[in-house]
């Protein structure tokens, strides 16, 4: 890819709509304007005028020379009529102009972090900014894309070098015995801390569940009223219900928007020994589903309670729900140390109840509030890889040069982690998120 190529794409999406923006990036960009509008606007100021000669339509132009824009390049955008028709002539008048061509996916975002615009976080957290279809993902992609887990990070890193410095300066003093033992001490005052840190934020789970969905199984025995409850917390019918055991085999799954927090709920086979092959395959299924989810919801059913999932279910964590409570509930002691959700499906009894669980287990308490959780697997892998060094700088017997080395590894982690370093290999994968104009 070329920086001195001036790009150019629709950023507002398929049309028609009311109004479409045409993006322009590029040292090309100013030369563009004056084809196509004539005189360059004043920066940053919406000015009405006829764009193309002849007129193509009529809209607003806006000018960002470069550095303070998006990208960092000279930058124009076009508010035309959102037809297809308009933005077509539009995007072709300007790739008329020598030196533009049409952006790829992602291309101005890319420009925008090459250019110190952006840091890889604050890319991912606009690019699931504008995937964000609930609240809560909503408020924690424009934290993330305004720098909540760049800051962070950052912060991390300076701390590091920090302790990088201190070990390098005792290399220099090596037969000095005690200043190398001090700067080690040192060294370590700020390692401990920050590898607390470090352990914290790994443990957290909220903002990959907040981002991805908290994937929800509902598992339990034929009949337990399973897929009536899917209906009732999807509020449609999803899935068939009857009053034959084994009536679901597929895995059925719908997506929730619960208090802003999205979950994938899938409905499964009731789990029984035995029966025909079609069955067989449908438990089969229903246990691998549930083996892969965050949480499972053991259903049971009031009026032939199996208390417990089986064997690899158990050991997931597991929400108990006691189903057809319509029916009569049994005695507590018989679930007291499951303390169940006690609810029906039919009569919509304890619905809100389990909605509430959910949606804290999906992130809800944990969403927005300046709480900074990582985002995608990405982090977490740099940042384990990170901490594992930071705890063979802390608990292992080595010699002051390996010391050194491990914050090293642990600050180039950090790094990676930002983009600030050796970052080529994932960058493809996460500017091909975007859709064009981005
Ligand atoms: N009284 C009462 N009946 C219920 C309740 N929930 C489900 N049922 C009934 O129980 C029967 C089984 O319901 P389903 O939702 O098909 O049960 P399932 O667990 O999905 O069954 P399989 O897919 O066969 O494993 C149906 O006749 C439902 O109407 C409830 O809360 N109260
Ligand atoms: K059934
Ligand atoms: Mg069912």
């Amino acid at each position: 890819m070329s920086v001195d190529d001036t790009i150019v794409a629709p950023a507002s999406g398929a049309g028609p709509s009311a109004v479409a923006v045409i993006r322009i990036s590029g040292p090309r960009t100013r030369a563009v304007l004056e084809v196509l509008v004539g005189r360059v606007p004043r920066p940053r100021q919406a000015s009405l005028r006829d764009i193309g000669s002849p007129a193509l339509d009529r809209g607003l132009v806006l000018w960002f020379p470069a550095p303070k824009s998006f990208t960092g390049e000279d930058m124009a955008e076009l508010q035309v009529h959102g037809s297809r028709a308009v933005v077509q002539a539009v995007v072709e008048a300007v790739l008329a102009v020598e030196g533009t061509r049409l952006a790829e996916p992602g291309a101005f975002a890319r420009r925008a972090f090459e250019n110190g615009k952006l840091d890889l976080t604050e890319v991912e957290g606009l690019a699931d900014l504008i995937n964000a279809e609930t609240e809560a993902q909503r408020r924690q992609a424009l934290a993330q894309s305004e720098g909540s887990l760049r800051r962070l990070y950052e912060g991390w890193r300076a701390e590091l070098l920090q302790a990088q410095a201190l070990m390098e300066a005792g290399l220099d003093f090596a037969d000095e015995a005690d200043v190398a033992l001090d700067v080690g001490v040192k060294a370590s005052a700020i390692v401990a801390p920050l590898l607390q840190s470090i352990e914290a934020h790994l443990a957290d789970r909220s903002g990959e569940r907040l981002r991805d969905g908290l994937r929800v199984v509902i598992a339990g025995p034929p009949n337990a009223g399973k897929s009536s409850l899917l209906n009732a917390l999807a509020k449609r019918d999803a899935a068939i219900v009857s009053e034959e055991a084994g009536t679901t085999r597929d895995v059925i799954e719908v997506h929730l928007d619960l208090g802003g927090c999205p979950v994938i709920l899938a409905d499964t086979a009731g789990i029984r020994a035995g029966r025909g092959e079609v069955e067989q395959e449908g438990i089969r299924r229903a246990l691998a589903r549930a083996e892969d989810a965050d949480l499972v919801l053991w259903v049971i059913d009031a009026t032939d309670p199996v208390w417990a999932p089986p064997a690899p279910l158990a050991a997931k964590d597991v929400v108990f729900a006691l189903n057809k409570s319509d029916w009569g509930v049994p005695p507590a002691h018989n679930h007291a140390a499951i303390n169940p959700l006690i609810l029906s499906a039919k009569t919509g009894a304890g619905l809100e109840a389990l909605i509430d669980r959910l949606a804290d287990l999906a992130g809800a308490e944990s969403a927005g509030s300046g709480h900074i959780s990582l985002t995608r697997t990405r982090h977490r892998t740099e940042l384990v890889s990170s901490r594992d060094a930071l705890q063979r700088f802390v608990s292992h017997d080595l010699s002051p040069e390996l010391k050194a080395e491990e914050l090293r590894i642990a600050a180039r982690h950090l790094g990676r982690l930002t983009g600030l370093i050796d970052v080529e290999e994932v960058l493809g994968a996460i500017f091909a998120e975007f859709c064009i104009g981005k």
